[in-house]
């Protein structure tokens, strides 16, 4: 089939490649002439695994521009893919979505052919509904039908989500289901072929797709995001009980995630999850029940752990140093997570101005978003390329996100270039048995000492 899509933001640009791969043929959209310069050079204008190969390997399939109008002639099926960001109240911002929906009607209405017009993007359920209305207000309905298709694919894993997905949920009417269930066909079935890198994961054979209203498909994808957002603060609570009553929290992940029904996903304890989703879509929902005037008493919860997570694991790091006035902090990664070079709600930012605050001298250093840091971090944050210069004088090393290279720290390589011996361990990356005795080591809820002949997680024994 022939497809647009409308932004080429993470979802966007993998969910094109994602169609190229499986046999469509894709346009590509983009108002910001930079992305679109880089595409049409076979370059990759974010970092995302494998995305490279991908547009190489399908570039026979993938077209690209700025032009809305020379995109849309080409579809059958359009996508808008486009950012919903957070106004200040908490709500979703729609201004994009409003502005590529305005700009694709004004093309469509003039096209000879009908278009199965479809919104990836995340929005308040009702988005889509009210969107319909106006269609048809235009007496546009004959030409354009409108659909719900949430993403749910992950930074980092974005090509392997797109095509390899849980589920889809395909939100509209009858004959919008029908063209969709077409378009993903190759998906549903595991049928396309495979891509070179992205192996397809054991036992997976066929993917459900539920065909639901727009509305539906709209709270599904919010509930998905708050579901997991959930999981996340419960142990964040459970990891600082566990600091309190000295347990460890990893091995209670292990155990209660053992059970089918908890599942081991999503429970890793930290200073809190970040993004350019889980933050706002945890707000827009909870924005979206207060307009209903229904009070979404777990999800307020929720927010306000995550909320208070990083804090308390500055608390520990001021605990260790007494105060931070002076003291050099050594930022190990920048990225909300490992994987991808995205910035957006990563929670080093209110962390690193939390310590500028305080008076500490901050040295950083991420992998992959170096650069990009610059524009999001104040001058006197000096940035590191390499790990050991980061390390370089530090009274305390705090790493923030767990990228590999991190997770191979020892402290042989720490104490060669600090001044200090704290080791704050925002992720529980590290092995806290190979500090003991040699520096002093503080994760999130890992109050059980640190004893060699303590197995670093549960272990079964059968
Ligand atoms: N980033 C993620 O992991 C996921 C995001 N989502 C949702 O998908 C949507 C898109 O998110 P991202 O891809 O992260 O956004 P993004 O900010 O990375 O990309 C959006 C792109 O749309 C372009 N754009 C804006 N207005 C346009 C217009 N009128 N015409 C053409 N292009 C336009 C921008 O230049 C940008 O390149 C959001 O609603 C988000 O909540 C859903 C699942 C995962
Ligand atoms: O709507 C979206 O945009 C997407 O949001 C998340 O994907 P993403 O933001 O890419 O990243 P996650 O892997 O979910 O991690 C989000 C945050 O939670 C944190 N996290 C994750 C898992 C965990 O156990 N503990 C934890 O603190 C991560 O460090 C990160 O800061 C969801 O996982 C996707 O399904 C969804 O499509």
């Amino acid at each position: 089939m022939k497809v647009a899509v409308i932004g080429t933001g993470y979802v966007g640009l993998t969910t094109g490649v994602a169609l190229a791969q499986i046999g469509h043929d894709v346009v590509c959209i983009d108002v910001d002439e930079r992305k679109i310069a880089s595409l049409r050079q076979g370059k990759a204008p974010f970092f995302e695994p494998f995305l490279a190969d991908a547009l190489d390997a399908n570039r026979s399939r993938l077209y690209y521009t700025t032009s809305i109008k020379e995109g849309l002639v080409h579809g059958d099926v359009a996508f808008l893919a486009v950012g919903t960001p957070q106004n200040p109240n908490g709500s979703a911002n729609l201004t994009y979505l409003h502005q590529a929906f305005a700009s694709a009607l004004s093309v469509l209405e003039k096209k000879a052919s009908s278009t199965l017009l479809v919104n990836k993007c995340t929005a308040p359920v009702g988005t889509t509904e009210s969107l319909s209305q106006e269609i048809a207000a235009r007496g546009l309905s004959d030409q354009i039908n409108l659909a719900s298709n949430p993403e749910f694919l992950r930074q980092g894993c974005a090509l392997s989500d797109n095509l390899y997905p849980n589920r889809l949920v395909l939100g509209g009417n009858a004959p919008a289901h029908e063209t969709l269930l077409r378009l993903y066909a190759p998906i549903i079935n595991q049928t396309f072929h495979l891509p070179a890198h992205l192996p397809r994961p054991q036992g997976l054979q066929q993917v459900p797709a539920f065909l639901v209203n727009t509305r539906t498909a709209e709270l599904a994808k919010y509930a998905a995001n708050a579901f997991l957002a959930m999981k996340i603060s419960f142990i964040n609570e459970v990891a600082n009980m566990a600091d309190l009553v000295e347990a460890d929290v990893i091995q209670v992940a292990d155990i209660i995630g053992a059970d089918v029904r908890i599942g081991r996903a999503f429970l890793n304890a930290g200073i809190g999850y970040g993004g350019s989703c889980f933050p706002k879509d945890t707000l827009a929902l909870r924005h979206m029940a207060d307009t209903h005037g229904y009070h979404f008493k777990l999800l307020s919860a929720v927010i306000e752990v995550n909320n208070a997570q990083c804090i308390r694991v500055v608390e520990k790091l001021r605990d260790a140093l007494g105060e931070l006035r002076g003291k050099t902090i050594a930022v190990l990664g920048l990225t909300f997570k490992p994987g991808t070079d995205d910035l957006r709600e990563a929670p080093s930012i209110p962390m690193i101005y939390h310590l500028l605050l305080e008076g500490a001298n901050i040295r950083a250093h991420d992998p992959v978003a170096g650069d990009q840091a610059r524009f999001v971090l104040p001058h006197k944050v000096k940035l590191c390329a390499e790990v050991q210069d980061t390390l370089e004088g530090a009274d305390a090393v705090f790493i923030v996100t767990e990228w590999p290279l991190y997770q191979k720290l020892t402290p042989e390589v720490l104490k060669e270039k600090m001044r200090g011996n704290v080791v704050v361990d925002g992720r529980n990356c590290l092995d806290p048995r190979l500090f003991a005795g040699q520096m002093r080591y503080i994760g999130v809820g890992r109050g059980l000492k640190p004893e060699p002949e303590v197995p670093l997680s549960a272990q079964m024994v059968v």
